[in-house]
C-alpha cells in the first residue's frame, strides 16, 4: 500500500490535550460552547455534525445543534445568528455550507461576531490570515487541521512546492494562505486551470479539495508526492469516499485515507479552536 497517513491517530492525540485544556476551563467555572446551524440535508454536513456532536460530547464541550428546512428565509437565519452572537454560553458559532442557493453565504458568514466566528470565514479574520498577523484570530478548522498533521509528516514545509487544487473559502483558499505562511511555494488550481497535470507531476504535496471521487490518481503524482484528500463523497453503494484514487498500491507516496485521515483532523481542530474562542472570552470578560 502507498503510506497512509494516520489522521484518526494524530487527531486522538490532540483530543487529549484539548481534554486537559477543557478540564482546566471548567475548573475556572467555563464550559466552552459551540452551536451549529445546518440548513437542509447535505451528506457531508450530515456526518459532519454527527462526528462533532459525538467529540463534543466525549470532551465535556456544550453542542447545540440548530437545523432548518433547505427553504428557510435568510432573515430567519440571522435572527438565529444575532440570538447566539448576544448569548454569552455560545463561544463558537458555526454554519454549515453548502447553503441553499436562495441565500447569499457570504451575507451569513459576515454576520456571525468575528470572536465567536470557530470557521474563520469573518473577512476581519480572513484578512488577519491572509496578512499572518500576530496574536490570535480563529481560522478554518479543516486547512489548520491539515497543517497540523503534516508538521508530523513533513516538519518543513520552507521551499517545497504545494499545490491546492479547489479554491473554497473553507478549504482551498484558507490552505493556499496557511502553505505560504509556512514558507511554501503554493499553486491554487482550480476549474479554469490549463496545465493541471503538468502542476500534479511537480508538486512536492498536493491538496485535492474538489468534491469528485478519483479526480486524482496517485500515479499522476511524484514519486515521494504527499497527498492530502479532503474530499468526502458517499457512493450511490453507501460507500465513503474522497476525492484521489490510489492507483500506486506499492509507491513510497503519503496519503491521507477517507475515512480517517482529513475527516478526524477538522473534528478535533474545531474543537480546539472552540476551547480557545473560550478561553478569549474569558480573559475579555
Ligand atoms: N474532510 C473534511 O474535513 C472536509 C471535507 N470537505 C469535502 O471536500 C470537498 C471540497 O469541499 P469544498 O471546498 O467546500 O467544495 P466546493 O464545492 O466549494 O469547491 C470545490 C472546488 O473544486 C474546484 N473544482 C471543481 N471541479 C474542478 C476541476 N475539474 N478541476 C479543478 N478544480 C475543480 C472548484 O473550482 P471553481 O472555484 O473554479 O469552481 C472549487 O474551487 C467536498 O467533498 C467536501 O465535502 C470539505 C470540508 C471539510
Ligand atoms: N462551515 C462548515 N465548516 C466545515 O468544516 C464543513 C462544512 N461547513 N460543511 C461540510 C464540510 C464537511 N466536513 C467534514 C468534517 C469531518 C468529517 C468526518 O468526520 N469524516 C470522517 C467520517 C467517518 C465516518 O463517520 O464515516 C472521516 O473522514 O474519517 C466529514 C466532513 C466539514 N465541513
Ligand atoms: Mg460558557
Amino acid at each position: 500500500m502507498t503510506k497512509l497517513i494516520d489522521g484518526k491517530q494524530v487527531a486522538e492525540n490532540l483530543k487529549v490535550q484539548i481534554a486537559s485544556s477543557v478540564k482546566k476551563l471548567i475548573a475556572l467555572g467555563i464550559t466552552p460552547g459551540i452551536a451549529v446551524i445546518l440548513v437542509g440535508d447535505d451528506p457531508a454536513s450530515q456526518i459532519y455534525v454527527r462526528n462533532k456532536q459525538r467529540a463534543a460530547e466525549k470532551l465535556g464541550i456544550d453542542s447545540e445543534v440548530i437545523t432548518f428546512p433547505a427553504t428557510v428565509s435568510e432573515e430567519k437565519i440571522l435572527a438565529k445568528i444575532n440570538g447566539l452572537n448576544a448569548n454569552p454560553a455560545i463561544d463558537a458559532i458555526l454554519v454549515q455550507s453548502p447553503l441553499p442557493d436562495h441565500i447569499d453565504e457570504h451575507h451569513i458568514q459576515s454576520a456571525i461576531a468575528p470572536e465567536k466566528d470557530v470557521d474563520g470565514f469573518h473577512a476581519h479574520n480572513v484578512g488577519a490570515l491572509f496578512a499572518n498577523s500576530e496574536g490570535y484570530y480563529p481560522m478554518a478548522n479543516t486547512p489548520r487541521g491539515i497543517m497540523t498533521l503534516l508538521k508530523e509528516y513533513v516538519p518543513d514545509l520552507t521551499g517545497k512546492n504545494a499545490l491546492v487544487i479547489g479554491r473554497s473559502i473553507l478549504v482551498g483558499r484558507p490552505m493556499m494562505a496557511m502553505l505560504n505562511n509556512a514558507n511554501a511555494t503554493v499553486t491554487l488550481a482550480h476549474r479554469h486551470t490549463k496545465n493541471l497535470a503538468q502542476l500534479v507531476a511537480t508538486a512536492d504535496v498536493i491538496i485535492v479539495a474538489v468534491g469528485k471521487p478519483h479526480f486524482l490518481k496517485m500515479s499522476a503524482a511524484k514519486a515521494d508526492a504527499v497527498v492530502i484528500d479532503v474530499g468526502i463523497n458517499r457512493l450511490e453503494d453507501g460507500q465513503l469516499v474522497g476525492d484521489v484514487l490510489d492507483d500506486m498500491p506499492d509507491s513510497e507516496q503519503l496519503l491521507t485515507p477517507v475515512p480517517g485521515g482529513v475527516g478526524p483532523m477538522t473534528i478535533a481542530t474545531l474543537m480546539q479552536t472552540t476551547i480557545e474562542l473560550a478561553q478569549q472570552h474569558s480573559i475579555f470578560e
